[in-house]
């Protein structure tokens, strides 16, 4: 990282043979770097939701294979792959839905078997990782190129959760898309919808994008229709946790706003990188990750819900690929019929690391 710049929402610390990241539970009130040093400390990070969103996730599980290795004292190479394989799995049940953080491990754990020793196996996991953070950079980058054209000139953007530089690298997948419209001179006006329960849209989307000067007006879940039935959105623009034949899924509340969208004949984008797809799974096959109770039966110390009543915490929703106007990635616009333009992507992915 170049001196003087903010750090990026997750790195790996070469010194101290360790993980750094931007601990997003506590923003917007505090901006912090925390360190973690074990698998089992990154298992908890991941479960509190303290390292988040799709990309990021992915780079966590890299890291945390790369963890793993490195703090190993085992000496023959089968049962230190064993021993790898097992922080792999441990770390993959943290956050089910979520496909990136599988594909980090996988990637990782796959260039690992091909090593002679334990010493080689080490320090390929942690060049793997790294090159896992930064191609998700470049990935972001690129990604968002190709999406500040679905911009107009002129716009009003809605989105929803936190897709932005907290939840990967650095720069976004969906706010990467308003970035680089906005970069490109495009006047976007952003609306953040808050994101119940958890509020990643006005605790992590807000504050990243009023930071970089972005002109973002937070709005509850509840307010999107009525915005789009008074034309006051051209757009929505989401990120994705995974993309299956059939369906995106991410945070709860996208599939309300899709077909609210396609209702008002608004266009309704998402924004991921290829890691993201999971073309060989139908809606059916995922499993949706539920939440405790405590996340809506409490707001801090306050009790919102009586303790006798049942409490359901989907933290993801499956949206039909025929409310989808176009998925951008890294390597260009997807456009329906998707069928055709996942068998360009995954060709695509076959000449891939
Ligand atoms: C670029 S991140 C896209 C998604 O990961 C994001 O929209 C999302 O749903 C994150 O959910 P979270 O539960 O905060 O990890």
């Amino acid at each position: 990282m170049p001196e003087g710049e903010e750090p990026y929402t997750i790195v790996w610390d070469t010194e101290n043979e360790c993980i750094l990241y931007i601990d997003q539970t506590l923003l917007p009130g505090r901006y912090e770097q925390m360190r973690c040093a074990t698998v089992d400390d990154l298992a908890r990070a991941i479960r509190r939701l303290e390292i988040r969103g799709a990309p990021a996730l992915g780079i966590a599980g890299a890291m945390g294979v790369a963890l793993a290795a490195v703090r190993s004292r085992e000496t023959d190479l089968e049962r230190f792959l064993d021993e790898v394989g097992r922080a792999g799995d441990l770390l993959k049940g943290t956050r089910p839905t979520a496909v990136n953080l599988a594909w980090g491990i996988d990637r990782v754990q796959r260039k690992m078997a091909l090593t002679a020793s334990v010493a080689e196996a080490k320090s390929i996991a942690v060049a793997e990782a790294n090159a896992i953070a930064e191609e998700d950079e470049l990935t972001c980058r690129r990604l968002g190129g190709f999406g500040e054209e679905l911009f107009p000139e002129k716009c009003t953007v809605l989105t929803h959760c936190n897709a932005g530089a907290l939840a990967c690298r650095c720069w976004g997948t969906a706010l990467g898309t308003i970035r680089s419209a906005i970069a490109a001179g495009k006047d976007v006006r952003v609306i953040a919808c808050e994101t119940r329960p958890l509020n990643q849209g006005s605790r992590l989307t807000c504050w990243e994008l009023a930071r970089d000067g972005v002109d973002v007006t937070l709005i509850p879940d509840s307010s999107a229709a009525y915005l789009m039935r008074k034309g006051k959105i051209d757009l929505v623009v989401v990120g994705a946790d995974r993309i299956t034949q059939d369906a995106v899924f991410n945070k709860i509340g996208t599939y309300m706003h899709a077909v609210t969208a396609h209702h008002h004949r608004i266009p309704f984008y998402v924004a991921a990188p290829a890691s993201t797809f999971d073309l060989s799974r139908r809606e059916a096959d995922v499993t949706v990750e539920e939440r405790d109770r405590s996340e809506l039966a409490y707001c801090g110390d306050v009790q919102l819900v009586p303790d006798d009543v049942n409490v359901l915490n989907y933290a993801f929703d499956a949206t039909p690929l025929g409310l989808v106007d176009a998925i951008v990635t890294e390597i260009g616009v997807l456009r329906p019929p998707y069928t055709e333009s996942f068998r360009l992507l995954g060709k695509n992915r076959e000449n891939r690391p």
